[in-house]
């Protein structure tokens, strides 16, 4: 193990709770207690802070942190000197401009308004960028309210289901200003990357593992080719023979939200036995 690994952790909001549950996964210990606001992890010769998901790029660029889980978004929006890199497939959201009737407006609509945002660095870059001369109002949540409130004709706000959206009678319109989800960022051109190889190489295997499992099948010899179509694995699927004249046994991975449909051009192709197992974890 290298030095002492300094990872930033959300604290509290959507990022929190996934993000801990990955680090768990990845087999490091986790707080017990939601107030906790730091971890020591001697195993893993790392330490966990756990603070606010807006505050982690700016702890990371400081280069007091060598790392931490954010939000894309939030990454962009603080202009602090880190960078992503690894998309971790949680927290997955959208960051959209909206207002009442939005459904007829465009960008263009928005000059000399007033936008509310609680990401006000990366809309007004959006804007600036899109020649778009609007006043950012900057709240720091709920800003859903605000149109209603009188305090904007219209916001630049975090969309999931939509559902806030639709509450606040707010309609969405123009291009997505930004897909955002949960990222490991590090400071932008450091030299040192190796220290956090390990901690990195153990996230993608849990993304492995969530998103492959593990197909097993007998098949005719013959067929061999046709199946291996189907499952391609990683580098090849395994092909060991089976105690009975002319079938071998098969092992790949394969994407977790394609197996039923895999197991089901298997049989149609003659493969019998068909197993599918979770992997637990991987180094790939
Ligand atoms: N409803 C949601 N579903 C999925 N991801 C979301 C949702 N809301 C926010 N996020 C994402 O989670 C990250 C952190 O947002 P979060 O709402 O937790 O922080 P916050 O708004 O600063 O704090 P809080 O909401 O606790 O006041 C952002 O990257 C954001 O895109
Ligand atoms: O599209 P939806 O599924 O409805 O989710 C989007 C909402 O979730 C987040 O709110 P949060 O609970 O973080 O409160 P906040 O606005 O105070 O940040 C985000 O800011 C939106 O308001
Ligand atoms: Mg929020």
């Amino acid at each position: 193990m290298p030095d002492q690994l300094r990872i930033a952790v959300p604290n509290k909001g959507q990022l929190a709770e996934p993000a801990s549950a990955m680090l768990r996964e990845a087999g490091y210990r986790q707080r017990k207690d939601s107030r906790d606001l730091v971890l020591i992890d001697p195993e893993n010769g790392t330490e966990f802070f756990f603070l606010r998901p807006r505050d982690i790029a700016v702890y990371v660029g400081e280069g007091i942190l060598q790392a931490g889980i954010t939000g894309r978004d939030m990454l962009l929006d603080s202009g602090a000197p880190v960078e992503e890199v690894l998309p971790l497939g949680f927290g997955g959201s959208t960051f959209r401009f909206a207002a009442p009737g939005g459904g007829a407006m465009t960008l263009a609509d928005l000059d000399g308004k007033r936008v509310a945002t609680s990401l006000a660095g990366l809309l007004r870059g959006y804007l600036a960028e899109h020649g778009v001369d609007a006043r950012v109002m900057q709240l720091d949540g709920a800003v859903e309210s605000s149109v209603q409130l009188g305090v904007a004709d219209a916001v630049a706000d975090v969309v999931s289901t939509g559902t806030t959206l639709r509450q606040a009678g707010l309609e969405t319109f123009g291009e997505p200003i930004l897909e955002s989800e949960a990222v490991v960022i590090r400071q932008r051109d450091t030299a040192e990357t190796a220290e956090l190889e390990p901690l990195l190489r153990r996230l993608r295997g849990v993304l492995v593992a969530r998103d492959y499992v593990m197909m097993d099948y007998d098949m005719r010899a013959e067929r061999l080719d046709d199946a291996v179509a189907l499952t391609p694995g990683m580098e090849g699927p395994t092909v060991s023979p089976l105690h009975r004249e002319g079938w071998v046994a098969v092992r790949a991975m394969v994407p977790r939200s394609a197996a039923q449909r895999i197991m089901d051009d298997l049989w149609a192709i003659g493969a019998r036995a068909i197993l599918v197992t979770d992997i637990y974890a991987c180094r790939l």
